[in-house]
């Protein structure tokens, strides 16, 4: 059972997919520039979310203006840009987190398998459900393992045994490639584990609510190249299940994790596409002297 995020005015859940458009992969042969190497990627899934005009204002300030982006489901897209362009800004619209910064205003629409998210009959409790996100620093709850997974289950009522939810506890730690390393200790503390094990446990926590979309805010800032590496394998495994969104600012991650990138520059898309493309061949000048390390 997946977690309706909306009411229709009839009181009907919404949320399909368009499964009708695919998009192939173009592999360009030539790659003339100093860039991170990007591996092939296979076709990407049909429109799972849709922004249109999107913009963002901090009090007077506008931070981003008119982005209208499509992004694939069952693929990785990954947000690049230097510091400060916004790229935080657009990922926070997608599952309505600006609402809680106070002088916040985004207008334009978001539109998750064609359902506006801003509408009156969204809930936001339930669309961070749906939507779920990983930031920079883990941030587990005070809490024991299995309750740091289990937490959601609950909240939303989506369990009516304990049997039930233990198999969510498992199922989502196994996902989140933590299953081994904790079965056998899910009741001490998940704050106790490593860097690279919380961020796995804030993962799994977000998969128990059985999201469709994964947000993650430079989700591997904060760990050592080999915790890196195993959030890296994971994202690669969790993409054939959901839509995953990486704000980076490594041009390497962005290139090994993502099928789609996306290029930032003082608050506005400048240009997006298959990653190879925009790795090998981009179109913008900008892009060009951000991927090559010559501003940012
Ligand atoms: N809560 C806030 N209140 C006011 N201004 C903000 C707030 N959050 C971000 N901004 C401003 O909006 C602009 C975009 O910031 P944002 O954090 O989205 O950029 P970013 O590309 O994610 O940067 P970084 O890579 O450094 O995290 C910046 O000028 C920033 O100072």
């Amino acid at each position: 059972m997946k977690i309706p995020f909306f009411r229709s005015p009839d009181g009907k859940e919404g949320g399909s997919a368009d499964e009708t458009r695919r998009d192939e992969t173009v592999l360009t042969a030539d790659a003339p520039l100093a860039t991170p190497q990007v591996k092939p990627a296979g076709p990407v899934g049909p429109t799972k979310i849709a922004a249109r005009d999107v913009s963002v204002f901090y009090g007077e300030k506008q931070a981003l203006f008119d982005v209208s982006l499509d992004i694939p489901d069952k693929t990785v897209t990954a947000f690049i840009g230097p510091s400060g362009c916004g790229k935080s800004t657009f990922l926070r619209t997608i599952n309505r987190m600006n609402d809680t910064i106070q002088g916040a205003k985004v207008t334009g629409k978001i539109l998750l398998d064609e359902q506006d998210i801003n509408a009156k009959t969204v809930d936001p409790v339930l669309l961070r459900a749906q939507v779920g996100m990983v930031f920079q620093k883990p941030n587990p709850f005070p809490k024991t393992i299995y309750e740091n997974v289990a937490y959601g289950p609950k909240i939303h009522g989506m369990t009516t045994s304990k049997s039930e939810l233990d198999g969510i506890v498992e199922s989502s730690l196994k996902k989140a490639g933590l299953w081994d390393e904790v079965a056998d200790r899910l009741h001490s503390a998940g704050t106790g584990l490593s860097g690279g094990q919380q961020q796995r446990l804030v993962i799994a926590r977000a998969i128990a609510v059985r999201p469709e979309v994964i947000l993650m805010d430079e989700p591997c800032s904060a760990l050592d190249p080999i915790a890196t590496a195993k959030i890296e394998e994971l994202i690669d495994e969790l993409r054939e299940q959901y839509c995953i969104v990486i704000v980076t600012h490594s041009m390497a991650q962005a290139a090994r994790v993502s099928q789609r990138t996306a290029f930032f520059h003082l608050g506005r898309l400048v240009e997006h596409g298959n990653t190879e493309e925009i790795f090998t061949n981009p179109r913008e000048r900008r892009t060009l002297d951000y991927i090559t390390g010559r501003f940012g």
